[in-house]
């Protein structure tokens, strides 16, 4: 098919797009405007979902200036149609489909059925299933939830739940290690990206973390990410290659020094930006990292911004504070005044408990509004006063169901070749690193140790930790060839391909690796809790780092206590380190989110110690504990309860998983698809229960049925199933094989138009019933999401041959089972019959199906109005007192109330399905 400038053709991916215009062509790809919804699309041509607009005669068209016309003639001109029709003055005119009116009904079911188009009766039970689950998914609460591929956990629905469904998002996801913030992310996204709020996202991770955002986005949320490295950038076309994709996953260390390609990623427009292992990004009073800059400029392009940080303190709390300030600058200003703040979340956390006993407690900040109920003034408070909107932090204490974390400590001779060596801190810390050679694995004995270690927990995968790369390499190659124990290194002298096939082979369970050995580029993000043994072959300097490394292994899915070994040479600082992490810090047994803090309050005591161990070690041990106890009390009672409370409300995740269970347990899904299945001639096969094996037959309706491969398709409908198996799709209502699957009968005929017969007690033979089945057409800018309040809302009429309604009285599903297939040839004879009572009984059903409009226009604009406008009114209120409340969130707010109301009003009827029944 060839493709001119100003052409109209319709999405058929996308039916709510309304009539698009072709605006550019490129070789292979081409960008077409939807005017209705102020939209541009671009496709590639080979596979574009695009079907060409043409209308017949007899057709009803019109134009964008409001003329009507009835077709009376089509012409082709330099490959544009050029319609000529009469208006209802009876003049004839002729128009260029340039001029066409973008908000366009296409074909309707009455031409069809009186042109005697009909569609199998299960066609049109199709197409009216269709529409009531889409009305159905658009209303739910948990859209754009319940299609991850993910286990469902309430600090997680929460979060996503409460970010998601934000206009322009601006978080700091700051869980403990191993919770799931990259799960929250994904969700996150999946929401804002399905229900139109967003389109364009860039992830910005550490190198070692592409591949497994890109893996984790495809297979938990069906999200296709380019990946983004020097390699695909070469190989790209011409102009910024950041306006070619619109999910976009690169490391930010692709833009050190490459100020280029931070120009060109400034110059393209994001919905929403994401920066894992945020930590990372360097500022402190003194000046600003290289990366820092780039992300506060990106931040500044970016409506959404989402942060995230296990360990958001780890360089220090002034570094956290500058990272809140890319979040919201207004909030966060100051950095003197962030900390005065903190100071008092205690004091703050029984203030809030006062308020939950029902109490008003005298200290209450004079600028809150005491007539509030309890929850809502809880919430002022803590908007107002406390870790406010845009941090969230779950910790693992309030998450529960973690397992215990067992510390094993192994003392060894300290050899002589070490000791003669006059050590900096760095060295002592990291002995081996000195020499240039690996003569240092032959004397040191932890080299040893951890061999016989590793065979004698044959056949558990154990994952080794060290500082650095060298140690890594010297130590697998070790272990590899002298050893005879299969093993893998990852560090950072690896190509990430490299990298991933390292962690790839640890992985696998039958023949994989025994142990992978990592330096520090281990220890972030990665996900290796299918191990439970660690061994950390030596000790970093910062408490976060360590809690970091632990992670790897103590995160959501470990199914065992973890056994953490330490092997350390009797008298060097390792064992000195050790202690005050364990008898100290007591990092080992639990995570502890002030490590850093309490770091540096005893660094200056430490730091000598570990020099040279003294008497005063005891007493460090002691006040550090003493410290550590106090501190984690404090933060237990202070900031992580206000960060708790903010972070989870269970009753509010409860109610999103029931939700959730109950459309998948519901067993409306798997007869829907097999419905699909069957209209689209796509094969099905029993596998096991709630899973079917999908192929394409020779049948097909359309080329192909979305999501299945010539190969075969295997899905579940099983949650547990589908968390299970990675080589099944987990099929939701927001699966993309389901919804692409609805939008193809939706913007299609298919089922718009049939006839039957019906035997019905009482009702004399040959009498005519007109089922109809209406929707509500509201076309608007998706990122306005008018559906939440304005549905496709179906109406079924059942009309008799005396225009009365039966539709009470014979539901659908009961029509379904009592029809009866009529000849084709008859079906005519009696369409010739029956035209003209058909078209008086439309007239009849329009009048009713218009009164029952405006009632769902009145009442969706009443619930717009009341839920927005009660958001706006509570901004409102806090923005007073609370800068952390953009200006732009408010007219934003504002102008998509106007908006919404707006398109609310103008929308208008549309007849979706229509069947004529005969009783016989
Ligand atoms: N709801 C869930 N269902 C199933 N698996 C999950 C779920 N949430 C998290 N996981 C798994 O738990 C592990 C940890 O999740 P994730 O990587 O998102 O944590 P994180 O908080 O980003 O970790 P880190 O702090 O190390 O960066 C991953 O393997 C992830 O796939």
């Amino acid at each position: 098919m060839e493709y001119l400038i100003g052409q109209r053709w319709v999405s058929h991916a996308d039916a709510q797009l309304g009539l698009g215009v072709v605006v550019d062509i490129e070789p292979r790809r081409i960008t077409l405007s939807f005017p209705a919804v102020g939209e541009e699309r671009t496709y590639a041509i080979e596979n574009a979902p695009l079907t060409r607009l043409r209308f017949k005669e007899g057709d009803h068209i019109s134009t964008v200036e409001g003329v009507e016309l009835v077709v009376t003639a089509v012409n082709e001109h330099h490959g544009l149609l050029m319609y000529t029709g009469t208006d209802h003055h009876e003049e004839q005119l002729s128009v260029s489909e340039l001029e066409l009116d973008a908000f366009v009904q296409l074909t309707t079911p009455q031409q069809r059925l009186l042109n005697g188009h009909f569609d199998k009766n299960a066609d049109f039970a199709l197409r009216v299933a269709t529409l009531q689950y889409t009305d159905r998914m658009q209303g739910s609460p948990a859209r754009g939830l319940m299609g991850s591929r993910t286990s469902l956990l309430h600090h997680q629905l929460y979060i996503a739940n409460e970010v998601g469904q934000r206009h322009a998002p601006r978080v700091l996801l700051a869980d403990e290690v191993g919770l799931g913030k990259t799960i929250e992310a994904g969700m996150i996204i999946h929401q804002q990206l399905l229900t139109g709020r967003a389109s364009r996202a860039l992830v910005l991770v550490p190198p070692s973390l592409l591949h497994q955002w890109l893996v984790e986005m495809l297979r938990r949320f069906n999200l296709h990410f380019s990946l983004f490295d020097n390699e695909r950038l070469a190989e790209m076309p011409e102009g910024n290659p950041f306006e070619a994709e619109q999910l976009v996953l690169c490391s930010l260390d692709l833009f050190a020094q490459n100020e280029a390609l931070q120009e060109q990623a400034l110059a393209a427009s994001w919905d929403l930006v994401i920066v894992d292992e945020a930590h990372h990004l360097h500022w402190s009073e003194e000046g600003a990292g290289e990366d820092y800059r780039f992300v506060e400029r990106l931040a500044a392009h970016s409506a959404g911004l989402l942060l995230l940080t296990a360990t958001p303190e780890q360089i220090g709390q002034a570094s956290h504070f500058a990272r809140l300030r890319l979040l919201d600058p207004a909030r966060f200003h100051d950095l003197a005044t962030f900390r005065e703040e903190e100071q008092h979340y205690r004091e703050l956390s029984t203030m809030v408990d006062a308020l939950e006993r029902g109490e008003i407690p005298d200290e209450l900040p004079g600028d809150l509004d005491r007539d509030l109920e309890p929850e809502q003034l809880i919430e002022q408070l803590l908007d107002r006063h406390g870790t406010g909107r845009v941090l969230f932090r779950n910790t693992r204490a309030a998450v529960q169901g973690f397992p215990a974390r067992h510390l094993h400590r192994y003392a060894l001779p300290s050899p002589e070749q070490y000791a003669l060596a006059k050590l900096d801190l760095e060295s002592a810390l990291h002995p081996e690193l000195p020499y240039l050679d690996d003569s240092w694995l032959d004397f040191d004995p932890r080299v040893a140790w951890l061999e016989q270690t590793l065979k004698s927990l044959r056949p558990h995968k154990v994952l080794v930790i060290c500082a650095h790369a060298t140690t890594a390499v010297a130590l697998e190659h070790h272990l590899q060839m002298r050893a005879g124990i299969r093993s893998a290194a990852f560090y950072e002298g690896l190509s990430i391909i490299e990298r991933d096939r390292a962690a790839a082979y640890f992985a696998d369970e039958s023949g994989g690796a025994q142990t992978l050995v990592c330096s520090e580029i281990g220890s972030e993000g990665r996900n290796f809790q299918f191990a439970h043994h660690l061994i950390l072959f030596d000790l970093p300097l910062n408490p976060d780092l360590l809690e970091q490394r632990i992670g790897r292994l103590d995160r959501i899915g470990q199914q065992e206590d973890v056994e953490i070994h330490v092997p350390y040479l009797e008298g060097s600082a390792q064992e000195t380190l050790l202690d005050w992490y364990d008898r100290g810090l007591d990092l080992f047994r639990d995570s502890c989110s002030a490590g850093y803090m309490i770091f540096q309050t005893f660094r200056e005591r430490l730091l000598p110690e570990l020099e040279s161990r003294s008497d005063a070690f005891e007493d460090l041990l002691v006040d550090t504990a003493e410290f550590t106890l106090h501190t984690r009390q404090e933060l237990r009672e202070g900031r992580d309860r206000l960060l708790e409370r903010n972070s989870c409300k269970r009753e509010v995740a409860q109610s999103l998983i029931d939700e959730i269970e109950s459309l998948e347990n519901n067993n409306e899904l798997e007869p829907y698809l097999e419905h699909l299945c069957e209209a689209f001639g796509v094969d099905q096969e029993f596998h096991s229960e709630h899973t079917l094996v999908l192929r394409p037959s020779e049948h097909m309706l359309t080329g192909h049925f979305p999501g299945v491969t010539e190969e075969g398709t295997t899905v579940t409908f099983d949650r547990e199933k589908g968390l299970a198996r990675e080589d099944m799709a987990f099929i939701s209502w927001e699966h993309p094989m389901i919804l692409e699957a609805m939008e193809m009968v939706l913007s299609t005929e298919l089922g718009n138009a049939a006839i039957g017969t019906i035997k019905l007690k009482g009702v004399p033979a040959g009498t005519m019933l007109l089922e109809a089945l209406y929707t509500v057409n509201c076309v608007a800018p998706r990122a306005l999401q008018v559906e939440r309040f304005l549905p496709l809302s179906p109406v079924r009429l059942l009309v008799d041959a005396r225009g009365k309604q039966l539709a009470e009285l014979v539901p659908h599903a009961r029509l379904n089972e009592l029809i009866e297939k009529v000849q084709k040839s008859t079906a005519l004879a009696i369409i010739k019959q029956v035209h003209k009572e058909v078209d008086a009984k439309m007239r009849l059903a329009n009048i009713q199906a218009e009164t029952k409009l405006q009632e769902t226009l009145a009442a969706a604009e009443t619930r717009m109005r009341e839920d927005l406008g009660a958001e706006l009114a509570r901004l409102e209120a806090l923005r007073e007192f609370n800068p952390s409340i953009r200006e732009e969130e408010l007219e934003h707010l504002r102008y998509r109330i106007d908006e919404c109301a707006l398109h609310i009003q103008h929308a208008s009827l549309q007849l979706q399905a229509l069947r004529l029944i005969i009783t016989t």
